[in-house]
């Protein structure tokens, strides 16, 4: 089918899909108040026709489509569209919400909380939002804090989280009956894959329990590791924040006799950031990340390779994400530790790799001079606010929770999919994994910009 020469419109019929499932609390509790939405009442909103979303307004999870395929697609996702709803399941009176952000930081977590807080309070009347301080575990070793719009007006402008966070702690049975002691009916948590993780027991045990809590995710990682969204917010800021570090990189290797820049950036399992960031740099020799297994010595090389670089302008920058290269780092058994919530505590690779490039040198060029400069800014890109655009992103993505929660759905995440906002099960997103695919066109746009080996493992003996 050829559709090029088509000059007119040619109509096709649309795939079939499946909807994914969006939990309400009515599946398990029949008798639900049902009352207008407050934001009828709001002048600066207008309800002309599709402001508020039915149930029937859907999100395709994939939107690229082969129309000469003869093979039926693999079926098609769909989810149902964030937004407002025309009546609302809580009284905004009788709520009391809990926010508790987890993990790792991620520039934005404050602008999260800050339109939280004030969304529920201007949008929808509710009186009663609470912080819940460091993480899972401040559900029961701690005490709510109460918050309103004055207290966290300029909490957009702060980095890290105003609750404080924190990793481990998770126990089911103590934080769902501290949400029934504390009298919380919306839970709202903002955290990362493993958060989400948890976030999906606590909404089973929730619904176990048949309390009227209505439960959702919020992802948040500046690895960018979380699927099914179309990125992480503070993602944006923490790529545009590692410019400075390779930007000091490169002046460091270029002022230098056989100069090596070498910069380490955060990406425990997923490289995004480094790939975005040389992307985005176009100063960068050799990008290295935990999907892209590479190695030193032979041909087809690291080495080889730098050593070529050097030869031709003198200098190199190279980026390599925490995660990479792991299983090339010797290590004792004692190192093979895990953090409090059983994420791997890596090696520092930009260390070992600094040592491995001064030896070859030493080796290969005895009498040259050389130096390498280390530059590690981990978590100087994640402790900052977040920039416009993921600001931006922070207080849309805290409205359609908040929508959600007070229309009664519970065990979802709320997320923009390719570029629409949209509810997703919760234990969906717990499991989908974000990772770089080194065989699609941004992974090839990255050694067409660097040039570098692809490491295949056939040139390697
Ligand atoms: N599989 C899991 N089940 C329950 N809780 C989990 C799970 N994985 C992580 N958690 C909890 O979620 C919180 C954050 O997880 P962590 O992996 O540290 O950060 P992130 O959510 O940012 O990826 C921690 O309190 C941790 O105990
Ligand atoms: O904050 P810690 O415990 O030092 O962890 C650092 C790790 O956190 C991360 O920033 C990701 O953390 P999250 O998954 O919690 O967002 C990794 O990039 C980094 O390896
Ligand atoms: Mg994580």
């Amino acid at each position: 089918m050829d559709l090029d020469s088509s000059t007119t419109a040619t109509e096709f019929p649309l795939p079939p899909f499946t909807l994914a499932p969006l939990p309400h609390l009515s599946d398990y509790l029949p008798s639900l108040p049902s009352l207008p939405n407050p934001i009828d009442c709001i002048p600066f909103y207008h309800q002309s026709a599709g402001f508020y979303i039915a149930s029937s307004d859907v999100i395709l999870r994939h939107i690229v489509f082969d129309l000469s395929s003869s093979a039926p697609p693999s079926p098609l996702i769909a989810y149902h569209r964030a937004g407002p709803r025309r009546t609302v399941r809580f009284d905004p009176s009788a709520v009391r919400a809990a926010i508790v952000t987890c993990g790792g930081l991620c520039p934005g977590i404050n602008t999260v909380i800050r339109e939280l807080v004030v969304g529920l309070w201007e949008i929808y009347g509710v009186r009663q939002v609470f912080g819940v301080p460091s993480g899972y575990p401040g559900f029961y070793s701690a005490d709510p804090v109460p918050l309103d719009p004055k207290m966290v007006d300029s909490w957009h402008k702060m980095g890290g989280t105003a609750l404080t966070t924190s990793r481990g702690g998770f126990d089911l049975g103590k934080i769902v009956d501290a949400i029934e002691r504390h009298g919380f009916n919306q839970v709202y948590c903002i955290g990362g894959d493993g958060t989400m993780r948890g976030a999906a027991k606590l909404y089973e045990e929730i619904r176990r329990r048949r309390l009227y809590v209505s439960l959702m995710g919020i992802p948040k990682t500046v690895d960018n590791d979380i699927g099914i969204i179309d990125r992480s917010f503070g993602f944006q800021t923490a790529v545009e924040m590692a410019q400075h570090a390779i930007n000091a990189a490169h002046v460091e290797a270029e002022s230098a006799v056989n100069g090596i820049g070498l910069v380490k950036l955060m990406g425990r399992s997923a490289g995004h950031i480094a790939l975005h960031a040389t992307l985005s740099s176009r100063d960068v020799d050799c990008c290295l990340i935990p999907e892209n297994d590479f190695y030193l010595e032979g041909k087809g090389g690291l080495l080889e390779f730098l050593d070529q670089r050097l030869k031709k302008n003198g200098h190199a920058v190279l980026v390599v994400a925490e995660g990479a290269g792991q299983d090339m780092i010797p290590r004792t058994e004692a190192q093979k530790e895990m953090d409090e919530s059983g994420n791997p505590v890596f090696l520092d690779v930009g260390a070992w790799l600094k040592t491995e490039l001064k030896g070859w040198w030493e080796r290969e060029h005895p009498d040259e001079l050389f130096t390498v400069k280390y530059i590690d800014p981990t978590y100087m890109i994640r402790a900052v606010p977040a920039n416009a655009t993921d600001n931006l992103y922070c207080t849309l993505l805290a409205h359609s929770a908040i929508h959600g929660v007070m229309a009664g759905y519970t065990g979802f995440v709320s997320g923009p999919i390719n570029g629409i906002y949209g509810y997703i099960p919760l234990e969906e997103v717990a499991v989908a994994k974000n990772l770089v695919d080194v065989k699609d066109h941004k992974w090839a746009w990255v050694r067409s910009v660097t040039n570098q080996p692809d490491f295949l493992q056939t040139n390697h003996p």
